[in-house]
């Protein structure tokens, strides 16, 4: 088999305040997070995008300590990943390859060419696969096999495309859940959140994208192996833009929650593995005050799963399965449905277009942007641009 690398993939997020504002525009200049009607205007958006959000963005990321965690955890898990798979006699030496920031799926691609790697695994820390995210990074990794000659010739690639059905996995949230149901006065009446970030309902609908598909099958999953009678609800969180996602939206769900005179809650977060600023600030500060609003007086959370001892032999594992059989190409996983149709701002363009004819095609075009703009930032062009 020759040397083996474990390729880990991950978001990425800004470590510094500094890193805040280009972390967002890398992030906006990502066609699977918002794509636009010509690939012109993809980085001058990102630019507006991220000029116009980086502030309150930098105040959320103020209140976890400056930055994020993810890539201090994600070196861990990388360690902690290394050593179990030494234990179980598969020596590999693990990189970490981030979309959006330091340190980049691009650089950890040449150090797997320096060390002439012979077999990866391409392991995204995703249990659910979602065009936005594992699908994002297998894109880039798609375009670097596609130009590079050493790559495509010389390193044999086993794809992992999502992964939340194992057994380790699930256990290892079953433990953390149950851990902190017990922790409860009143253990069997305590109602289990789970929390998922959401995508526009387009993915879903439109491109195929099987995420919330998996999410849902997921949540069965660990409330099977949890085997508690606490009631249960899914809702999605982190919506962001002017289209529509997935429903219900977190904290509508925790409203309703409030109105049933329901007074103990667990959030379960499900579809990221470490701690983040969605679970550190988004739901332990500003859900819990939605929360405590509705007259959940018990609000508590389930940690990530960093690195869980249980969850980590589990990944192990799977980097010895999938060593061990047929490999899927990129192109069989990049594109989840047959009959890929539009996104909605392929949806807009050809809306764009007409009016285009109509009104002077530059302007409504501008027009466009300051509306996207001012629906990303809540903030009107000239003041997301300083100007105002
Ligand atoms: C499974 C997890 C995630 C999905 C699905 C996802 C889709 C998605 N996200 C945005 C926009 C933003 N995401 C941001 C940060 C961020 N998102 C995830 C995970 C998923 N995103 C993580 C782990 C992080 C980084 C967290 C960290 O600790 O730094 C941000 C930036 C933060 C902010 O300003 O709120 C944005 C913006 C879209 C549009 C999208 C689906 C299309
Ligand atoms: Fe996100
Ligand atoms: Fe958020």
């Amino acid at each position: 088999m020759g040397r083996v690398g474990v390729l880990l993939l991950n978001l990425g997020g800004p470590e510094k305040l500094e890193d805040v504002r280009p972390f967002l525009f890398n992030l906006f200049s990502d066609p699977e997070i918002i794509r636009l009607p010509v690939t012109w205007l993809q980085k001058p958006l990102a630019w507006l995008i991220s000029s116009s959000r980086y502030k309150k963005s930098q105040e959320n990321y103020k209140q976890i300590g400056g930055g994020s965690p993810l890539r201090r955890i994600t070196e861990e898990q990388a360690q902690a990943l290394e050593a179990s798979l030494a234990e179980k006699g598969q020596e590999a030496k693990i990189y970490v390859g981030m979309r959006y920031w330091h340190p980049f799926t691009e650089d950890a691609i040449a150090e797997i060419k320096k060390d002439k790697i012979d077999h990866l695994v391409i392991l995204p820390l995703y249990p659910q696969f979602s065009i936005s995210t594992s699908g994002s990074s297998f894109r880039v990794l798609e375009k670097l096999w596609e130009k590079d000659r050493v790559l495509g010739n010389n390193v044999k690639y086993s794809l992992i495309s999502s992964w939340y059905d194992r057994p380790g996995y699930l256990q290892a949230m079953a433990d953390l859940i149950a851990q902190q149901l017990d922790q409860f006065e009143h253990r069997d009446r305590v109602h289990l959140f789970f929390s998922a970030h959401g995508v526009p309902v387009s993915y879903v609908e439109e491109a195929g994208d099987p995420y919330q598909r998996e999410i849902e099958a997921c949540t069965a999953l660990i409330m099977k192996t949890l085997n508690r009678p606490n009631p249960h609800t899914l809702a999605y969180q982190s919506r962001v833009g002017p289209v529509e996602w997935l429903q219900p939206y977190t904290e509508d769900a925790l409203q309703e929650l409030g109105e049933k005179q329901v007074k103990d809650v667990l959030v379960i977060p499900i579809s990221f593995v470490s701690e983040h600023i969605e679970t550190l600030q988004e739901i332990d500060i500003e859900y819990r005050e939605v929360a405590e609003e509705a007259g959940i007086s018990n609000f508590r959370r389930v940690p990530a799963l960093d690195t869980h001892a249980r969850f980590i032999d589990d990944l192990a594992d799977l980097v010895i399965d999938s060593l061990n059989s047929p490999s899927q190409k990129f192109s069989d996983v990049v594109r989840p449905s047959e009959e890929l149709k539009m996104y909605p701002q392929e949806r807009w363009e050809m809306g764009m277009t007409t009016s285009a004819e109509v009104w002077n095609g530059r302007l409504a075009m501008l027009g466009f942007i300051a509306l996207l703009v001012e629906l990303f930032s809540g903030k009107g062009i000239l003041h997301a641009i300083g100007i105002l």
